[in-house]
């Protein structure tokens, strides 16, 4: 039987286990978290800390890191795939993705998402709730799109990017890699790595952490 370990019992875990329990592809689900004394009262158990995942190989073969850091995230899922664990692509039954499509593993996309024809979604990224992904989008590594957003056809979006919540972003548009998009932001010009862009129309508030 397919048994699945997550990374972080935060709310994003939450969510994690749930689509998880909602594909039907575990027979069993248990997080761990270094802070798993203060985890009471989930539906599933907190096993111990992230450390222990490594006796854990033998009892359960996959696992999902729960992480919302990026490249926290990217990390620890290589860590735990050179010790031995399956990664899966965990996906909420009502999604909808293309056959077209390429999801790589490490990877959760939540209820309501829609992937379109030819887009792929690189290793470890999270599509949350409600995304809309168009035809031949290309998204790196470690992307984090947050619920609701809409990325047209052709959107290219470099590694370890965050995309606020609600951000549209127009058809053939480049974000490159670590740029954050703020919540509710339109996007209709490339966007240089990290940056942070803001509003209607998207405008660069900041690059390298400093203020532009
Ligand atoms: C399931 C989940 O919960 S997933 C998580 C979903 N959460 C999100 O999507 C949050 C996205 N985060 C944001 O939008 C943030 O505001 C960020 C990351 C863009 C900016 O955060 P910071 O770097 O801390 O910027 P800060 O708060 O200092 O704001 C800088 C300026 O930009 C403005 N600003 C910040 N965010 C936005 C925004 N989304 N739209 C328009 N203006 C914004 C601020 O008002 C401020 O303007 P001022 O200098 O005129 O006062």
């Amino acid at each position: 039987m397919n048994k699945l370990l997550i990374i972080g019992a935060g709310g994003h875990g939450k969510v994690v286990a749930d689509t998880a329990q909602a594909s039907g592809k575990w027979s069993s689900i248990a997080f761990l978290d270094d802070q798993h004394i203060l985890k009471k009262n989930y539906p599933f158990p907190v096993l111990g800390d992230i450390e222990h995942a490594f006796k854990c190989v033998k009892d359960y073969n996959y696992i999902a890191v729960a992480i919302g850091d990026n490249q926290r995230r990217v990390n620890l899922l290589k860590k735990f795939k050179d010790f031995g664990f399956k990664l899966p692509a965990i996906i909420h039954p009502s999604a909808v993705i293309s056959k077209y499509s390429i999801i790589d593993e490490g990877s959760v996309i939540f209820a309501n998402c829609v992937i379109n024809a030819n887009a792929v979604i690189s290793f470890g990224c999270i599509i949350n709730t409600a995304c809309t992904v168009d035809h031949d989008c290309i998204l790196g590594a470690g992307v984090h799109l947050s619920p609701g957003v809409n990325l047209a056809g052709g959107v290219r979006i470099g590694d370890f990017c965050w995309i606020g919540i609600g951000a549209t972003i127009i058809q053939q548009i480049t974000i490159d890699q670590e740029s954050i998009v703020g919540a509710g932001a339109v996007i209709i010009e490339n966007v240089p790595s990290t940056s942070t862009v803001v509003g209607v129309p998207g405008r660069v508030i900041k690059r390298f952490n400093n203020e532009v």
